[in-house]
């Protein structure tokens, strides 16, 4: 049996894909997966804010049409890249285990912490989130916004205009091999420090719905504590009404008798932020249910408190 599987043609995408795709076919025997490569508008326009290129979805488009149009069964997707609105005839059916979900402050080697900087340093990010979380820890500090694949972003620590140190996922240098060694030094905020983006780290493998074969094949590539965050973060990210142009955060955590959420979210203008957490203890009944519940009650919350 044969399935296609659409992904962007990042370095970093086809090394998740690629991981997916090992995990689906040792799950199943018998099973071939073809990668497909989709460019997308992200992709392809590197010199602009994402905010300003089309915002949400411009990672995501291109795949899902693959889907509809058959030309792939499946696609691998960067959760954290996914707005919350999908079309209605695909679903997600899969959340493999999460990587690493904090941010990173990458710098050049020998700076051994981030007392080892600048005073004034100039650290690269994109994101509005990350670029409030770095005023409230280092406001002395200088946020240059940057954007680009990984390989980009930590080629603007070399150079003429070099900058002191740029913002990452650790996720995706983790899969892309990078996250020891070599010429950088890689310096973790802890969650608490800096609340990732809703599902950083996180995978979605999206198909069509009503596809009941794929839904066995994806067993294989689900992990069940992912899925509840996944669940939470997401319903979060829906009911605050977030977008790409104001600070959003949300990480969850699983605990043996609940979860935990921690949530931010801010306006535009940064004028107005809040962190709150919220949590649950599971009830009788569907725990997917009351993840998404634990998220969408903090998600509005929120969004009352910053009027959004
Ligand atoms: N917005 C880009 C993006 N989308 C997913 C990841 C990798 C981390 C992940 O899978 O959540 C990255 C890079 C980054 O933020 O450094």
């Amino acid at each position: 049996m044969e399935i296609t599987v659409g992904t962007r043609g990042s370095k970093l995408a086809l090394a998740q894909t690629q991981q997916i795709v090992g995990t689906l076919e040792e799950g199943n025997p018998g099973l071939t997966c073809r990668v497909v490569v989709i460019q997308t508008l992200g992709d392809k326009v590197q010199d602009r804010p994402l905010s300003e290129v089309g915002g949400a979805g411009i990672f995501v488009k291109e795949l899902e049409r693959a889907l509809l149009l058959g030309q792939v069964d499946l696609a691998v997707h960067s959760l954290k890249d996914m707005p919350s609105a999908l079309h209605p005839e695909l679903r997600l059916g899969a959340f493999p285990r999460r990587e690493d979900p904090r941010d990173v402050l990458v710098v050049g080697k020998g700076v051994g912490n981030r007392n080892g900087l600048p005073v004034r340093a100039r650290i690269g990010t994109g994101s509005i989130r990350r670029r409030w979380t770095l005023g409230q820890l280092h406001p002395e500090w200088e946020a240059v916004p940057i954007r680009g694949n990984v390989d980009s972003r930590l080629a603007r620590l070399e150079g003429p205009k070099a900058l002191d140190g740029v913002v990452l996922a650790m996720a995706g240098l983790n899969r892309l091999g990078m996250g020891t060694g070599g010429e950088r030094f890689f310096l973790p905020f802890s969650v608490e420090e800096s609340v990732p983006s809703p599902c950083q780290g996180i995978l979605g493998l999206q198909h069509r719905r009503g596809d009941h074969g794929m839904e066995r094949l994806l067993t294989a590539a689900d992990h069940g504590d992912t899925r509840l965050q996944a669940l939470c973060e997401r319903a979060f990210l829906e009911s605050a009404g977030g977008s790409c142009h104001v600070p959003i955060g949300a990480y969850c955590r699983v605990e043996k008798d609940g979860l935990v959420l921690e949530g931010l979210l801010g306006d535009e203008n940064l004028r107005k932020v809040v962190r709150r957490s919220g949590s649950v203890r599971w009830e009788q009944g569907n725990k997917e249910e009351q993840s998404r519940a634990l998220g969408r009650d903090l998600g509005l919350e929120l969004r009352q408190e910053v009027g959004l």
